[in-house]
């Protein structure tokens, strides 16, 4: 594969910038516009390329030009409608087809680029449409070759499919899922049965209201009675030429919810299904005629590893999500704070509120955030992109088998630091905004709504950051042996340094000396390796006294392993946003202002855990403390000028963005003010005018009857 992330990628001339990107209108932005360090279409084309900003403009303006993507100002739809419109648009979606499999084969970030852009819109139709081709197709795909019809029908949509693992009583722990496909030598069928409503299927996207076939997992019985664990299998829920449920299948819709509300979320239970024996995803076994299991994998720990493996891509997926929602808060938040004037050093001058301190303390670092995000994400996705081509060509090496788990620990940290970032970043946008930031047409509050599932689904982020963390404990005895190890993407090598890094100290003077990546970077090595000691210390510790394995990994969560989950893969963000922002081929014109990002995004990280950085002795001194709040304000600082800019570079279209206080004309009260005067019924009095004119209370009438 193309390494696409690559900085040696040419960043084109002045025109072609041009022709990908046209100018924003002249107004109130334009003085932070003009201030700006860089050239913020050189910037685009440097990080996308001109091919994916080329897919990005099809996208968009495909939408802004199809009348059932349009928005009415003033729109509340009751949510029926809006499943309803949601389904229409993704019906669109499959008539755009907007990308080929040969795009796709040539440069897989395209479709990372395409969830972008759709869920830029709106999540909702995003979610249906990727739900059926990614998550259900996918796993369909990846199953075997004697699926091929079928898949054919779900990328041509004569059925729907929906992913179907949680249930009412069971969710993140997968192995307490209590639905069971019973196999029937006799009629060569498996009988598929949810034993109470508590083991019913729920939370399903898609499955509410009209997808047709499920990928159920369930316990597989043999006829021995003996239970072979959690697979997969497809399952039909719905008569795909009336939408009624299949026979002893009971289905519906969950209700509202807090985001997402175009989904149609779902409960399934299942009371004698059968299906053909053909209908195992055979990903980790299957069963012979006669009723006998068979599986590739000797060991059942692997085997649970690989029937859940589909859930990694869903991970790495959310970490791009969850930036982008950071992308969408912050262009909105920024562009209103550079219009937006509060007070001011006379009586005569307003500024705009991005000049305040605080103002700039309290965006600038999402803003960095956002962009080492991006880049972390984007790498994860083609690391995956390598890993997956291993899984359908069958490679069973020991690279393979690494690069998985690997994989694995990445994705279920990276997956709750950028979820946790988006949702903490879109509340502070929103407060940013002030008042105007609560006005629902702003949309804050919907990205704030929205983003807020990516904690929980495809894992809840607490639990997942365990994985993590086991990871990173089950290298301690090589640590301690001193037996040499590495992983094939690297993120843990630096740990084989570990009795070296252990001993390190803060080394800067100054405030100068903190104002690149690499200070944080050093710093957040060494936290890692403390975090592992005293988390290894501690487990040990509560093992000696007695506690069960249960117990005691129970008890070594707070401060320790969730620590260490959540400072390792900030690391690993740092260090690939660091490598690639210190890349001697970035062009000198980028370069200081991406230098600026990694070191803000680095050094504000790292000042949460400054109270660790004392406890273990890597910091003393009262001085260090203030060196490294200096320098995150120097560097927000040096970074307000260009923060208009560095939003420009990835805020979608006004159409797609659509906030007026976002609009990339930051004329923020004409923008507002057009909105709510096309607002529906703005000026009518209310249609229940006469409860007050005619009907007035009887003051006190009720109170005797209390
Ligand atoms: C991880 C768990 C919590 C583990 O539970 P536990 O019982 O404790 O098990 P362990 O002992 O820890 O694990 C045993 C070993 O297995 C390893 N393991 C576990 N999982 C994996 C994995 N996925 N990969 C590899 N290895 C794995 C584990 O490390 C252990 O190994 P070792 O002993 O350490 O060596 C688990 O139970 C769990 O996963 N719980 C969470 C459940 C979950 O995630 N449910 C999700 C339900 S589906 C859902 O939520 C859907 C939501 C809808 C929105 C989705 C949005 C998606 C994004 C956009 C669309 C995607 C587009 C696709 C594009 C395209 O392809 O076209
Ligand atoms: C919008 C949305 C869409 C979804 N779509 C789908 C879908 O399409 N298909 C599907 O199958 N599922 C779907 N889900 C379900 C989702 O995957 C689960 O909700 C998720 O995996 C979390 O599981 P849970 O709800 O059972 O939480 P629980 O596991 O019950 O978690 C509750 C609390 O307990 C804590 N907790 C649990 N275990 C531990 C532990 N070991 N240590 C410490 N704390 C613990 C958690 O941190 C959490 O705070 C969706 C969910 C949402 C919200």
């Amino acid at each position: 594969m193309a390494p696409t992330l690559s900085v040696k990628e040419t960043t084109g001339n002045q025109s072609s910038w041009n022709t990908l990107l046209p100018d924003f209108p002249k107004g109130p932005l334009s003085k932070y516009r003009k201030k700006a360090s860089f050239n913020w279409k050189e910037m685009a084309v440097f990080l996308d390329g001109e091919d994916i900003i080329r897919l990005k403009n099809r996208i968009f303006s495909a939408l802004e030009n199809d009348p059932f993507f349009a928005r009415h100002a003033g729109e509340e739809l009751s949510r029926e409608k809006y499943q309803e419109l949601t389904f229409l648009r993704c019906k669109r979606l499959f008539e755009y087809d907007f990308l080929t499999q040969q795009e796709i084969i040539e440069n897989p970030l395209k479709i990372l680029n395409l969830v972008i852009c759709i869920g830029m819109y709106d999540w909702s139709p995003c979610l249906q449409f990727f739900l059926h081709c990614g998550v259900f197709g996918g796993t369909v795909l990846s199953a075997s070759k004697r699926f091929a019809d079928f898949v054919k029908k779900i990328y041509n949509m004569e059925i729907f499919g929906c992913f179907a693992l949680t249930e009412l009583s069971h969710g993140t722990n997968t192995k307490g899922i209590r639905t069971t496909a019973t196999f029937d030598h006799n009629t060569q069928e498996f009988i598929i049965n949810s034993p109470d409503f508590e083991a019913a299927k729920f939370w399903v996207g898609n499955m509410g209201k009209h997808a047709t076939h499920a990928v159920v997992y369930a316990q597989l019985y043999t006829p021995d009675g003996q239970c072979q664990g959690l697979h997969s299998f497809l399952v039909q829920i719905r008569d795909t030429k009336t939408l009624l449920p299949m026979p002893g299948v009971m289905v519906g819709d969950i209700g509202k919810k807090i985001g997402q509300n175009g989904l149609d979320n779902g409960f399934a239970m299942f009371h004698n299904v059968r299906i053909p024996k053909e209908n195992i995803l055979n990903i980790t076994g299957d069963v012979s005629p006669e009723g006998k299991y068979s599986s590739s994998f000797t060991d059942v720990k692997d085997r649970f590893s690989a029937a859940l493996g589909s859930l990694s891509t869903g991970r790495i997926l959310i970490t791009a999500v969850s930036a982008t929602n950071l992308k969408l808060a912050l262009s909105i938040a920024i562009r209103f704070s550079a219009t937006r004037r509060q007070f001011g050093p006379t009586d005569e001058e307003e500024i705009p509120v991005i000049e305040y301190q605080t103002q700039q303390w309290r965006l600038l670092p999402y803003l960095a955030a956002a962009y080492a995000l991006d880049y972390f994400s984007k790498s994860l996705f083609e690391n995956f992109v390598e890993f997956y081509a291993g899984l359908l060509t069958k490679q069973k090496s020991q690279r393979q088998a690494d690069l998985g788990r690997e994989i694995h620990a990445l994705s279920t940290a990276s997956k709750p630091l950028s979820s946790w970032t988006a949702q903490q970043a879109a509340q502070e946008c929103r407060e940013a905004c002030g008042g105007h930031g609560y006005l629902a047409m702003n949309r804050l509050g919907e990205i704030r709504n929205d983003n807020d599932p990516n904690c929980t689904y495809e894992g809840d982020n607490n639990v997942l950051l365990q994985q993590t963390s086991n990871y990173l404990m089950s290298w301690m005895n090589c640590i301690r042996n001193k037996v040499p190890f590495e992983s094939p993407l690297g993120t843990i090598n630096f740990l084989q340094d570990y009795h070296h890094i252990i001993g390190w100290k803060f080394k800067a003077n100054s405030v100068d000396d903190c104002m690149d990546s690499s200070v944080p970077l050093a710093a957040y090595k060494w936290l890692v390796c403390y975090l592992l000691r005293e988390s290894d210390l501690k487990l040990r510790k509560e093992k000696q006294s007695g506690h069960s394995d249960f117990e005691a990994k129970n008890n070594c969560q707070v401060y320790y392993c969730r620590s260490l989950a959540i400072a390792f893969v900030e690391q690993t963000v740092l260090q690939r946003y660091h490598d690639y922002t210190h890349d001697p081929d970035i062009p000198s014109t980028l370069q200081p202002v991406l230098k600026n990002l990694s070191a803000l995004y680095g050094l504000w990280s790292l000042s949460k855990h400054l109270a660790v950085l004392y406890q273990g002795g890597y910091v003393s001194g009262e001085q260090v403390g203030r060196f490294i709040q200096n320098a995150i304000l120097e560097l927000c600082s040096r970074l307000k000028d260009d923060a208009v800019a560095l939003v420009d570079v990835f805020a979608p279209p006004d159409f797609i963005l659509n906030s007026p206080i976002g609009k990339a004309s930051g004329e923020l009260y004409k923008n507002m003010w057009a909105e709510i005067l096309q607002g529906n019924k703005v000026l009518n009095r209310p249609s229940w005018w006469a409860e007050f004119c005619i009907n007035k209370p009887v003051t006190g009438r009720l109170s005797s009857r209390l």
